[in-house]
């Protein structure tokens, strides 16, 4: 239709069918690049994050029911939420799985002219690409792979709990990924909803100014009503027990008549609001200026850019607050607005980092494939071109659909993906198919033709690619198989540090016919939770699950058994212990010599093992010989130390880089399993030597390469077992426990005398927890505004409210390193020490050696034995 109307239009201008049909391209390519700038613009890409419990499903609920997305109100409560769609999620009233969904705010009617320039972004349809990240401390891993790709975050506060424990963890981890956020204070028609201690809360805990752009309206007896608009000096009054549609809207003058009180607090919230964005927005200053000095005469427009200003500053300083009580309806429509006028189109986001191979790259996304495209020039025009329009994407989530098969969530940095496209995955090194491309609400999908740079998409159907891995398209000319030119080959996007896991179950296939299913479970488990870990112990032929947290396996366990249906038995939960050996082996050698498939194969290697950090025998200069030393970091503080012949003495199968992976693969299988008692090793050096005149045969083969490998260093931590025993680690976790100042005294006596802990740090009186370091601590939180609150002792509003003060102080942060295996079922012991307004988060600090005296109880109890 363009294209005919632009050939009608241009016949008389050109003089001949070539140039015609090249100005034809260039103006439709104009077009589609104006077209496709502005559907750029016209995204969001944000997440819900949270303490658990806080309201993020119940708030997104809503967000696709005034979206137009549903036209029913889903409720936690009886499981029938739209994101929650997992039967685990539904059955336990949580959300584990971070679900990604895309509607349109405002609720698009498929016509929509171009706005005027002053009209704010919240006037046309976005689309927005909602993830849902769960809350709980166990699925940690699953909000940051989530972060990774958010380019805005909607952060859900409590109204009775206020800034809790894991929020505040989630909102630095958000912070590191330099994420715009903005919060919503929910729940505040609860009875103890306190919407002014929450705001302190968020200078006093999350060290950053509130600005707040909307306050409760409670009516006199203290029940929700509706909310203030700051921005636009208006009263939002829902209709009591409606779904949210029906809102009244009153003026500053219909307020004083209806509720004069509520109207005076109105302003004084204008006038805090501007004079915080003056301090951090010189063009507010102008705009208070021009406006005579009068906060209330700034029009809404002038508000909400330089609002906007502050939510994108790269190191985020004020964060505009907005109020209601997601379940009862109120407050949802102003907060969707927001995610559309303050938080970033993806255009407005920083290129993202990559890495070439394992290392860094020091370049942007951009940069590295402008230089690369800079290089190619010289030598290759075309190359040059297939580069520019390289597309990459991060895999950000991997799951299995009961219809759509496997599915793998993408984010695109660059270029275009589109359908039954080539792809080569970077991390993995495999190519790659894009047969189909689909865009999912929640668990439905929808196929589509491509998805373009910024956007979220999925690629069903994939083979091999995991959470994590870097996809790149493949250019036309290249065959598939061969993956992109060499300067792309290695390109791959920051991904997630996983932290080690600390629990482990036993995973036994119920009948040998059942192996090769239980298997192909838990690659799936694997593929789509890189938190997890699968062992296998060669000896005893027992497989182990791993995991972050006792409620991260229980629910593996159940996808394994109940969703994937693998017949297996699971052992029950246990902490993941490490051994370590304490006395240096001396060298083995080792020579692997097996027929494999019918095909005979040999090799072998030189190993010894010392502890990590300890200066070993056998450490030689390599000066004079014809030998190179590699290094690679293995998992658990592991090192491996590979000395092998230069790459012109190997032979034309094993270039250096296959044979280090295939040495790293047969250490790492001999790692998983203590000499002694079979917990995987930790902080262990292996050195592996492997000469090319002794070691390496004709019929050398790389499984032949992972198999002496394996045994010889088996048999060296055997050798270092007999001559001093092995000694196990525990995980130590470093806690950061909240709880009421009366408590202070029992929760430090029972973290020090029953349960081993070390207090590392106590807030100081009056300070929450930035003040662990309170030279980072910029906000004063005396000089925030709150209005009053109907409930609790806080009745005045105003700045550095000495009542909201006493009761920020009467909570107090602990900072203690705990060993794991006490930290057990201490939810419960904390809430009972403390009344039940305990909270606490923890992650793994390290693994530390254990006494004699503990390691023995350990065993014992684990029925094993020294
Ligand atoms: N009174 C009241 N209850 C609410 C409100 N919002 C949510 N709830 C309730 O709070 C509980 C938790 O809500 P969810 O929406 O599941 O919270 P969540 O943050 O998604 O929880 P996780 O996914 O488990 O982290 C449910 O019982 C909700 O009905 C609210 O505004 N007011």
């Amino acid at each position: 239709m363009i294209l005919r109307w632009l050939c009608r239009q241009r016949r008389p201008l050109i003089d001949g069918y070539g140039h015609h049909r090249r100005q034809i391209a260039r103006d439709v390519s104009t077009k589609a690049s104006d077209e496709a700038t502005i559907a750029l613009d016209r995204t969001r890409n944000i997440g819900i994050i949270a303490h658990i419990d806080a309201g993020k499903t119940t708030t997104t609920e809503r967000m696709l029911y005034y979206s137009g997305f549903s036209r029913r109100l889903g409720d936690v409560d009886d499981g029938s939420t739209i994101t929650d769609f997992l039967p685990a999620e539904r059955a336990r009233g949580i959300t584990i799985q971070s679900a990604a969904i895309t509607f349109s705010w405002p609720p698009s009617t498929g016509k929509h002219p171009p706005s005027a320039a002053d009209t704010p972004r919240s006037a046309d349809p976005h689309t927005i690409n909602l993830i849902d990240t769960p809350g709980h401390a166990d699925f940690t891993f699953e909000v940051l792979r989530s972060l990774r790709v958010l380019d805005g975050a909607v952060c859900i506060l409590d109204g009775v709990a206020g800034v809790e424990a894991q929020t505040e963890k989630v909102w630095i981890q958000a912070g590191a990924y330099a994420i715009p956020r903005i919060v919503f204070v929910n729940k505040l028609d609860r009875d103890g909803a306190t919407f002014a201690r929450t705001v302190q809360e968020i200078g006093s805990k999350l060290n950053v100014w509130p600005a707040i752009c909307g306050m409760p309206w409670w009516s006199g007896d203290g029940k929700l009503m509706g909310v203030g608009d700051v921005v636009g000096l208006r009263g939002l009054q829902y209709a009591e027990g409606g779904d949210g549609k029906d809102v009244q809207t009153s003026n500053l003058s219909a307020l004083d008549d209806l509720d004069a009180k509520f109207g005076t607090e109105l302003r004084k919230a204008r006038v805090a609001l501007v004079e915080l964005l003056s301090e951090h927005d010189d063009e507010m200053v102008e705009h208070y200026l021009e406006a005579n000095e009068d906060h209330l005469a700034i029009s809404p427009g002038a508000i909400i850019a330089s609002l906007r200003r502050c939510t994108l500053q790269s190191s985020q300083q004020v964060v505009s607050v907005f109020a209601g009580a997601s379940f009862r309806n109120i407050g949802v429509q102003p907060l969707l607005d927001a995610v559309v006028d303050l938080l970033p189109s993806p255009s407005e986001r920083p290129d993202p980092d990559v890495k070439s191979g394992p290392a860094s790259s020091g370049l942007t996304l951009t940069q590295y494939l402008d230089k690369t495209v800079s290089v190619a020039k010289t030598s290759k025009p075309s190359l040059a071109l297939q580069q520019m329009s390289t597309a990459t994407a991060l895999a950000f989530k991997v799951t299995s659909h009961p219809r759509h098969g496997v599915l793998v969530y993408v984010r695109v940095y660059s270029g275009t993906f589109t359908r039954n496209m080539h792809l080569w995955n970077t991390t993995l090194s495999v190519p790659e198919r894009a047969q189909k491309l689909l865009r999912m609400f929640a668990d439905d999908a929808v196929d589509v033709d491509e998805i373009s740079s910024g956007s979220i998409g999925v690629i069903p159907g994939l083979k091999a690619t995991r959470t994590g891995d870097t996809l790149m398209s493949m250019p036309p000319s290249v065959n598939p198989k061969n993956g992109p030119p060499e300067q792309l080959r290695d390109l791959q996007l920051q991904s997630i540090h996983v932290p080690p896991p600390v629990f482990f179950v036993s995973v036994e296939p119920n009948s040998l016919a059942e192996e090769r299913h239980v298997r192909a479970c838990l690659e799936l488990l694997l593929r789509e939770d890189p938190s997890l870990h699968v062992t296998l112990d060669e000896e005893s032929g027992q497989t182990h699950l791993s995991g972050m947290g006792e409620l991260h396996l229980e629910i593996a366990r159940d996808r394994l058994v109940q969703d994937l249906k693998a017949k297996a038995r699971i052992g029950d939960i246990e902490i993941g212990y490490r051994e370590t050996i304490t006395a240096e082996s001396e060298e083995i050698e080792e020579i692997y010599d097996r027929d494999v498939a019918g095909k005979s194969s040999r090799a072998g290697c030189i190993v010894s093992v010392c502890q990590l950090g300890v200066a070993s025998a056998y450490d030689r200069d390599l000066a004079d010989s014809d030998q190179e030393r590699h290094t690679l970091d293995l998992p658990d503080d592991n090192l491996l130390c590979v000395i092998i012949p230069p790459p012109s003495a190997l032979p034309t199968n094993l270039p250096t880089q296959t044979l280090k992976s295939y040495l790293r693969t047969g250490v790492l299988a001999a790692l998983a399993r203590g000499p002694a008692h079979g917990f995987p090793m930790h902080s262990t050096k292996i050195t592996l030597t492997l000469d090319h005149t002794t070691h390496l045969f004709p019929n050398t083969s790389l499984s032949a390469i992972s198999s002496v490998a394996r045994l010889a260093v088996a048999t060296a931590l055997r050798e270092s077992a007999k001559i001093q025993d092995t000694v196990l680690m525990e995980p130590v976790m470093s806690v950061r426990i909240s709880v009421p100042e009366e408590n202070l005294g029992a929760v430090v006596h029972d973290l020090s005398a029953q349960r081993g802990g070390s207090v590392a740090s106590l807030d100081a009186d009056g300070e929450t927890s930035y003040s662990a370091d309170a030279a980072t601590r910029t906000v004063d939180v005396k000089r925030i505004y709150t209005p009053p609150d109907p409930f609790g002792s806080s009745t005045a509003s105003g700045t550095g409210d000495a009542v909201l003060e006493a009761e920020n102080r009467a909570i107090r942060v602990i900072d203690a390193t705990v060993p794991l295996r006490e930290m057990i079922g201490y939810l419960k012991h904390l809430r009972s020490l403390s009344g039940g307004r305990g909270t606490f988060t923890m992650d793994v600090d390290r693994f530390e050696k254990m006494s004699g005296v503990r390691m023995k109880a350990v065993l014992e109890a684990m029925g094993r034995g020294m």
